[in-house]
């Protein structure tokens, strides 16, 4: 495909589930070499997407290309260029890392598949786990080989959901550098996540709530485009200070992190305003903060539940 051309572009595509629209009318650009951040609370409709965009389902409107094949008749052109590691991957616990993978190379007719894996092992630091049974590595291995599965057959896109669901915090690191190294080699990749600090390892983000897009873009963008100014206070009765804060003209969120209350609202002068009378409580620090991912997605399923227009 043309090297500048973006390798998922698809316009107005929607799913409905028995009369229950699943995703609606959402288009969405992912540039090539970019890491594509997707976030939503669960039941959104990101699996749907991401199933739709390998063909494993048909959009039921809308359209598009992924890596530069039609969304609608190009289907297995699409799936043998892609890699999809699915929410609940499968992995043969009763097999070894390296016959997982010879396995995995055998249904999609690798050529060279020994080689491929034995490169594949490599690549992916998995040398020292080659016999051992997969259904006794670690959360973050099994993780890694089901990814390592996925690049088999070389791919130039991956759709990966969730894929550290569950995996501790060193895993979900070294995974990430993982993913990194795969991009600078040309390869993009759209993930899935409820992580707010891999949403703001990504490129650009999208934002879903119960299958409409509600925002898209750069972190900076994203938060440049709420209006949200942030405030926190911290202390530690931030419980109490949230109860009075509640209905106050201005504020239209706050969310406690720890010992720190932030309070966000898009008229700064309203909400600095409204937040001066309760400067003078020495129980709390005041400190004007950057509004971060996590606030503005609050606020914008806030204004969703609503009834606002989620254009933001
Ligand atoms: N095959 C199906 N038949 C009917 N309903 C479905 C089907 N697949 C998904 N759904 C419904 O579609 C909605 C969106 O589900 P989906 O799995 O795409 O969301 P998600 O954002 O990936 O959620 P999670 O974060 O929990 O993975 C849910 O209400 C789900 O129950």
């Amino acid at each position: 495909m043309n090297n500048s051309a973006p390798v998922i572009e698809v316009e107005g595509i929607s799913k409905i589930f028995s009369g229950k629209t699943v995703v609606n009318r959402l288009s969405l650009q992912v540039e090539r070499g970019e890491i594509f951040g997707f976030l939503g609370p669960n039941g959104s409709g990101k699996t749907t997407f991401l199933r739709m965009l390998c063909g494993l389902l048909r959009p039921d409107a809308g359209g598009g290309r992924c890596l530069g094949y039609d969304l609608l008749s190009e289907v297995e052109k699409i799936r043998s260029r892609i890699g999809y590691m699915a929410q609940h991957f499968s992995l043969y616990d009763d097999l070894s890392v390296r016959e997982n993978l010879d396995f995995m190379a055998r249904i999609y007719a690798v050529p060279k598949r020994r080689q491929v894996v034995a490169e594949t092992i490599e690549q992916m630091g998995l040398e020292p786990f080659a016999g051992q049974l997969a259904g006794t590595l670690s959360g973050g291995w099994k993780q890694r080989l089901a990814l390592a599965a996925c690049l088999l057959h070389q791919p130039e896109l991956l759709l990966l959901d969730e894929p550290t669901a569950g995996v501790d915090p060193m895993a979900r690191r070294d995974f990430w550098e993982q993913v990194y190294a795969l991009t600078a080699q040309g390869i993009s990749a759209l993930i899935s996540t409820h992580y707010m600090d891999e949403a703001e390892r990504c490129n650009r983000v999208a934002y879903l709530a119960y299958g409409d897009l509600l925002t898209a873009g750069t972190a900076e963008e994203v938060v440049s485009r709420s209006g949200l100014s942030t405030w926190a206070a911290s202390g530690l009765d931030i419980q109490e200070l949230a109860a009075r804060l509640k209905g106050v003209p201005g504020i239209e969120l706050t969310i406690p992190f720890g010992n720190n209350l932030h309070i966000c609202g898009t008229d700064s002068g309203q909400l600095e305003q409204s937040l001066r009378p309760f400067m003078s409580d020495e129980r709390f620090r005041w400190q004007k903060q950057e509004t971060g991912l996590e606030e503005v997605f609050i606020s914008l399923m806030n204004r969703q539940a609503r009834g606002g227009d989620g254009s933001h």
